[in-house]
């Protein structure tokens, strides 16, 4: 300590040593004592607690004590002479120089703190007192090191404001409740604004005391329950606040001590919002959910993970559509796959492929094996989802929808079928055989073979259909399919064109073989269900190449062929050949004529007398069609009234003919003739026309005839072809009030039993028993019974055709009652029917035959 004392330079305590000389002069010391206390103080200064350092007025260090040295971590030497303000850390260094050039200003002694980083770059905290000496030449510093735990309670200070301004700003309510008691020690602000209540009305209060409170412990036993916890954790509390709002909240109650009392902190946080969204949510999810569960559809989702396949989710309607339940689905994701029927594999994993790839797809219709084994058709729609990890884009999930179409498809497979077959027989129809038959024909064209076509037509077949009923007729026609099966090769092709129309195309047949097949299908009948009758068909046959090169010509020219064969009488068969061709050819010429000749009036009416053979004046008058072509002339019925009923055409003419023939009867009525009547001619067709009775009554209420004056004079054949529809009709005429005569009777084979039935008023004799009468005994015989079966059933008997006195004799003599034909007159044009009817002619007297035979 010596080496120190009177150093000046080093330590800067000078005025004291100077000082202590003073009192050591003064006398009062002795020298040694002196230098003792001198030493004592510097020892005292050198070693104090406390750093001393003084400095000038520009911050120099000029003088500091050991402990400042140590405190400020560097050689004493070293310090004086440096800037005190550099020893402290960068950011203290302003600060410092503020602080004091401030104590030098006021000249008042003040303190502040100051970080002092040492050489190593830890800072310390320093509080320095400052006492400007000198008159501001000097600044003497006391440097005093902050303690810990002066920086503890800092620390604790500012962490407690930390929490208390975390405790009143958070967002949650808190509350501090004691767990010994239960009374509430703390509430944040947050919760007092949940719950609508001031601290007073809370904080000194039991929980179970505030009413909203309650929901966490009702009573003092309830808080019993919560106050041995120390977690607890309530995700779905419901609290009513003071305003009576219902409030969902989450409660994480956490007990711990504080000192030795423990206490319960409740964290009540306001998840009202976030509830009702998950309510919402769930609600949605469970309506989604049950709306998936029942919709037709079963809806699946997959994930992709790094190869494998997961299940997601699978719609209880899979077990419907599928027969696997969802589990099944979720335990073996491979099981969709495995289900695939064998055949569509490709196809759905090319499907797939596709989707995978991004490009828009259909929905693809596929077939499922089902659980039970059953193979369903079902449309599978579905969407990828795709995922980017590290520049990848992946398939994360494949979700989509499957319909069981398996009723669709079959219905659609119906469709088609009944598109391409007839429904009844199953065979193929006109539009099928039309596509098969160019196949046919396409083939033999480059094999050079022969194709033969038979058409087929049942004989009589509408008239078992109109008898017997349309279920007979199905049945006809399915056996006649059966029938047709049976007589041909599986490479033959069968089709049914409509009505009793069948086709049958024979590969490879020329004449012989297909005569063979024709034979066969002719010898074989077809059996009428129920009866012993065999019904037959009549078949015509056109060859491939010779009578035509596609399907129209040769379906036409075995139509031609077969409509020989029907006109020979049918059950037979019939080769296409040139000369039927030039007939028919006529036939439509023909037709297409009387088409012409209709529509442009060239048909006329003549009228043949029928006689009373009691009086000999008129009893009526026969109506006879005639054709007066402006190139042939006069053209009679025998020519062109079979083309005309065949074509159809005859029901168009009939329909003119009635209603001339009323208004020819008004005339000669209005002509003060008498009260005419006439009898026309019906054809079956006609009779069973659907505009036939409209006719009829349009005409008499045109022409305002008496009903009984149009006489219709109707076929046994015509009666026969459908006796009950038939017979309907002519009750219906009958009511009218029109008279209905059987024309050509005893040439068909009306039973006396069925004639009892017919509402008729007359016979009529065909002209072919009057023919020969007098010679032949078995006409005679006829004529005799028609008119003993007419005399018996009250209906009269009329002869027609009768050219001679003799016949007529004979007839007269027999008891006929009326009698028409040439002998009497022929049949005459209106202008000559006007006049016989102006003369009032007397046929018995004056039979016209020979003379008018001359004139027409
Ligand atoms: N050899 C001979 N013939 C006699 C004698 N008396 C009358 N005739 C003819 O015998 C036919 C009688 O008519 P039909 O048997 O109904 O036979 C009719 C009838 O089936 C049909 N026909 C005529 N006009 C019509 C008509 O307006 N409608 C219909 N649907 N058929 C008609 O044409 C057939 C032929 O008629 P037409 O040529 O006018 O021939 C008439 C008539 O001229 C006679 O003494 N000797």
């Amino acid at each position: 300590m010596s080496g120190a004392v009177g150093t000046k330079s080093r330590t800067g305590i000078r005025s004291e040593n100077s000082s202590s000389k003073k009192v050591a002069r003064s006398g009062r010391l002795s020298r040694n004592e002196l230098v003792a206390e001198l030493k004592l103080y510097a020892d005292l200064y050198e070693h104090a607690p406390i750093a001393h350092i003084t400095l000038d007025r520009f911050g120099v260090i000029r003088a500091v004590n050991l402990t400042g040295a140590r405190m400020l971590g560097v050689e004493r030497d070293s310090l004086v002479g440096r800037s005190f303000a550099d020893l402290f850390s960068e950011s203290s260094r302003p600060p410092l120089s503020e602080f004091f050039e401030r104590l030098l200003a006021s000249n008042q002694s003040s303190s502040c703190n100051a970080l002092l980083s040492d050489a190593g770059n830890a800072l310390q905290q320093l509080r320095i007192e400052a006492i400007p000496c000198r008159d501001g030449s000097e600044i003497r510093l006391a440097l005093i090191g902050i303690t810990e735990s002066e920086r503890a309670a800092k620390a604790l200070q500012i962490s407690e404001a930390r929490y208390r301004g975390l405790f009143e700003a958070a967002k949650d309510g808190i509350m501090i409740v004691d767990a010994g008691t239960g009374e509430i020690h703390d509430v944040n602000p947050f919760l007092m604004e949940l719950l609508g209540y001031q601290r007073d009305e809370l904080v000194g209060h039991m929980l179970w005391e505030v009413p909203p409170l309650t929901a966490l412990a009702a009573s003092e036993a309830e808080f019993a329950v919560l106050q041995h916890r120390d977690y607890l954790h309530n995700d779905d509390l419901r609290l009513v606040t003071r305003d009576g709002r219902s409030v969902v909240v989450e409660v994480v109650l956490t007990g711990y001590r504080i000192d030795r009392s423990k206490v319960l902190q409740l964290n009540i946080r306001d998840i009202t919002v976030r509830k009702n969204a998950e309510d919402a949510l769930l609600k949605s999810e469970e309506q989604c959910r049950t709306i998936v569960s029942n919709i037709n559809e079963y809806v699946y989702s997959v994930r992709f993970e790094e190869g494998d396949i997961k299940s997601i989710y699978h719609s209880p309607k899979c077990l419907d559509i599928t027969g696997y339940s969802p589990e099944e689905y979720y335990r073996d994701p491979l099981l969709w796959f495995t289900m695939i029927h064998e055949e569509d594999r490709n196809q759905v994993v090319q499907f797939l492929n596709s989707i995978f790839a991004g490009e828009d797809q259909d929905p693809i219709r596929h077939r499922i094996v089902h659980k039970d084994g059953s193979i369903r058709w079902i449309l599978n729609n579905c969407a990828v989802q795709r995922t980017r990890k590290a520049n990848r884009v992946t398939i994360s999930r494949l979700d989509g929808f499957i319909l069981d179409i398996t009723d669709i498809k079959r219905a659609e497979e119906n469709i088609f079928f009944l598109a391409h077959h007839d429904p009844l027989t199953k065979l193929p129809n006109r539009s099928t055989l039309y596509a098969r038959i160019e196949d046919v024909l396409r083939v033999a064209q480059k094999t050079r073979t022969s194709v033969a076509l038979l058409f087929l037509d049942i004989d009589g077949f509408k008239q078992i259909n109109d008898s017997m009923g349309h279920d007979v007729g199905d049945r006809l026609l399915q056996s006649v399919a059966r029938k047709l099966g049976d007589c041909t090769r599986s490479c033959d092709v069968v089709a049914r064109l409509g009505g009793d129309e069948f086709v049958v195309v024979l590969w490879d047949c020329g004449v012989s073989e297909t005569s063979v097949v024709a034979e066969k299908i002719v010898n074989a009948g077809f059996p009428l269900q129920g009866t012993n009758v065999i019904v037959t068909p009549s078949i015509g046959i056109s060859l491939y190449p010779e009578d035509g090169k596609d399907y129209l010509a040769l379906l036409k020219h075995a139509d031609i062929a077969m409509y020989h064969a029907k006109k020979g009488g049918g059950n037979n068969f019939q080769f296409f050949t040139h000369k039927l061709n030039e007939m028919a050819t006529q036939r439509f010429e023909l037709e297409a004529e009387l088409r012409h000749a209709l529509e442009h009036d060239e048909f006329v009416l003549h009228y043949q007398p029928k006689v009373d053979l009691a009086t000999g004046h008129f009893s009526s008058m026969e109506a006879l069609i005639r054709w007066q072509h402006p190139v042939h002339g006069l053209v009679m019925p025998e020519h062109f009234i079979q083309t005309a009923e065949d074509s159809g055409l005859l029901n168009q003419i009939s329909k003119w003919i009635i209603p001339t023939v009323c208004r020819q009867l008004r005339q000669w009525q209005q002509q003060g003739l008498g009260q005419v009547s006439a009898a026309v001619n019906l054809s079956a067709s006609f009779f069973q026309h659907r505009d036939f009775e409209e006719t009829i009554e349009a005409s008499l209420l045109e022409t305002g005839i008496p009903p009984e004056s149009l006489e219709l004079e109707l076929t046994e054949a015509t009666i026969m072809s459908d006796p009950q529809r038939v017979l309907g009709s002519m009750a219906a005429m009958k009511a009218l009030g029109l008279q209905l005569s059987i024309d050509d009777f005893g040439t068909g084979y009306s039973s006396l039993s069925y004639l009892k039935k017919l509402p008729v008023d007359k016979l009529k004799i065909d002209q072919s028993f009057i023919r020969n009468i007098a010679r032949d005994n078995d006409n005679a015989a006829v004529v005799r019974a028609v008119i003993s079966i007419g005399r018996s059933m009250q209906l009269r008997v009329i002869a027609e055709g009768v050219e001679n006195a003799s016949q007529l004799a004979w007839l007269q003599a027999e008891g006929s009652e009326e009698a028409q034909g040439y002998y009497f007159s022929r049949p005459v044009p209106v202008q000559k029917m006007t006049a016989l009817l102006r003369e009032k002619a007397n046929f018995l007297h004056n039979p016209r035959g020979r003379v008018q035979a001359k004139q027409f």
